[in-house]
Order: C-alpha cells, then structure tokens, then sequence
C-alpha cells in the first residue's frame, strides 16, 4: 500500500452535469486467442458531463479492456461482440463510436476523446523536442493554425499541467517522469476533448508527484469542463477524486455509485472486500480517507 493521503470524501462538484456526454450500452468484449476470454461482459454506463468516474476492480477485471473499447483502440484478437458507444457532443447529433472508421475516427479521438495511456510518459520519442512533439497535434488536427499562434498553444498547455513554458525546448530525458507524464496529460487536453480516458496515469510516480497531478487533474477538470474516466488499482485514490466508481469483477460492472455512498455503504460483497484490502480504508487510518484528519 502506498502512502496515505490527504483525502476527502468527494462531493458532487457543481461542474457534474446529470446530462451524458457518454452512454455505453449492453457492451461486451472477447480475446479470442487459443481459448475464448470474455473480457467484458453486457456492461452499461452513463457518464455525466464534466463527471470523474472511477474503474475499480482487480487485474484482470476488464478495466482496460472497457476502456480501449470505449475508444475503439482494441486490436485483435479482441472482438466487440455486442453493444452500443454513443457520444453526445456539445453541440451537435449523436455520435456512434462503433460506426467510426478511418479519418473520422482519428479525428473523433484526439478531438472529443482522448487518452493517457499506462507508462505514456515513456512513449515521447526521445529525440524530438517537446515543442516539436506538442506541435505536431495541431499541425495534424488544426492545420491552419500560424506556427506563432502553434508555438504561443503549446507553451499556455505545458503551463495548464504546471510545466514552464521553457520546457518546450527540452528533450524528453531533460524532464522527470512527473513533467514528462504532464506533457502527455498537455497532449492528450491539446484539442479540448470532452471526454479523457485515463488509465493507471500516475502509477509509476511518487506519491508526491502523484498528489500533485491528480491535483492539477481535478482542478482542470472544473475549468474546463471536461469528463474523466480513470482507471487504478487503488482504490483510496479512486474514493478522493472521483464522482461516482463502477467496481468491476470479471467483466462486469457489480456496483456503480456516488464514491461516498460506495465507502460509507457499499451494497456488494465484493466491494466490501476491495474496500477492505485496503488497510488505509479500515478502522482508524479510514479517518484519514473520511475527514481528511493525519494520522496520529
Ligand atoms: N491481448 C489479449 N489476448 C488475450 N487475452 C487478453 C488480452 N488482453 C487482455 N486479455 C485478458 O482480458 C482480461 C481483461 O484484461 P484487462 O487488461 O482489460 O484487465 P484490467 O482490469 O485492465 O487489468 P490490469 O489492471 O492488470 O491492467 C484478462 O483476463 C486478460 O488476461
């Protein structure tokens, strides 16, 4: 177990909108490799605009799975076996993610939802700067965009995720891993998604740097509006920043609440087990998690 943290129990921050910006219906997800692993199975969700939903569950629930799925970046031998993705922009129709192909999927992921992947900090190429590596989104996606008005976006987006703006003009082994995981987070905010799917992003931190990005995270969120599904193993962290939790088991979503009713009331079994595996969560170090009181 990791450290303990300052935590609260989280209410529902005004920015939480009862509207979907997601649904996901009745959807399941097969490896189909020497046997037949049903990774996911018949799971259903809503998430709100501006909403962070936890995915909790124990390796190999399905977690990443759901995820990738969500943005169509499963590859074989995974198979979507049934279900609907539906996004409901801003403005605008429905969109049906499992209908995208080709450009209009590229563009629908950097653009309404985005990622940051497990370890992404790793996967900057090591012999670009970063401005070059920010760059090349807009270059992409906004093609008409000046190279000043480029370089001045780049710069105010390493600043949002608490970067200098002379940090551009680095290479990747310049930077720690907590900057270098930043600049994905930049990246992955670059084009104001509406949605951003996070999955285990600050696990290879410590906690310090950990603290300090979900910090920044949650307060990006409330300016910008953004929703988050965020995928951990750790469940204490999943009760501080998110919303509502789903607790998956087996490719099922068993519970699905509002974090402190989950903590404070959790209605399955294995819920109660997963809170429980967590010494942090139990008799008095729990303070810490409820009322955000140290431990003595
Ligand atoms: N490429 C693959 N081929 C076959 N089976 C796979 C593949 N990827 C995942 N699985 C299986 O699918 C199930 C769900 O895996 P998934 O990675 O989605 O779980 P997870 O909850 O995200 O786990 P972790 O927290 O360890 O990342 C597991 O049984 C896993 O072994």
């Amino acid at each position: 177990m990791t450290e303990t943290r300052a935590a609260h129990v989280p209410t529902s921050p005004a920015t939480v909108s009862p509207e979907p910006v997601l649904t996901v219906e009745d959807f399941s997800v097969e490896y189909r490799a020497l046997s037949v692993v049903q990774a996911v199975r018949d799971v259903s969700l809503r998430l709100g605009r501006g909403e962070v939903l936890g995915l909790a569950g124990e390796s190999g629930c399905g977690k990443s799975t759901l995820a990738y799925g969500i943005n169509r970046l499963l590859r074989p031998p995974a198979v979507i076996t049934s279900g609907g993705i539906r996004f409901h922009p801003r403005d605008g129709d429905d969109v049906d993610i499992r209908a995208l192909e080709g450009e209009q999927l590229r563009r629908f992921r950097w653009e309404q939802i985005s990622m940051v992947f497990q370890g992404a900090m790793n996967s900057l190429n090591p012999v670009k700067k970063i401005s070059a590596q920010l760059e090349d989104v807009f270059t992409t996606h906004r093609p008409q965009m000046s190279r000043s008005e480029r370089r001045e976006r780049c710069g105010d987006l390493l600043e949002r995720v608490g970067v200098e703006r002379r940090r551009l003009s680095s290479y990747p082994h310049e930077l720690s891993g907590g900057m270098r995981q930043r600049v994905m987070i930049a990246m992955a905010m670059a084009l104001d998604p509406q949605v951003m799917i996070m999955d285990e992003p600050t696990t290879a931190l410590d906690v310090v740097v950990q603290r300090e990005i979900l910090q920044e995270i949650s307060r990006l969120r409330s300016e910008l509006g953004f929703a988050v599904i965020f995928i951990t193993h750790d469940l204490p962290l999943l009760l501080e920043i998110s919303d509502r939790i789903a607790v998956m088991k087996e490719g099922r979503i068993v519970e699905m609440e509002d974090a402190g009713v989950l903590y404070t009331r959790p209605q399955h079994d294995y819920t109660r087990q997963l809170l429980g595996s967590f010494p942090s969560l139990t008799g008095d170090r729990g303070d810490f998690i409820r009322h955000g009181k140290e431990e003595s």
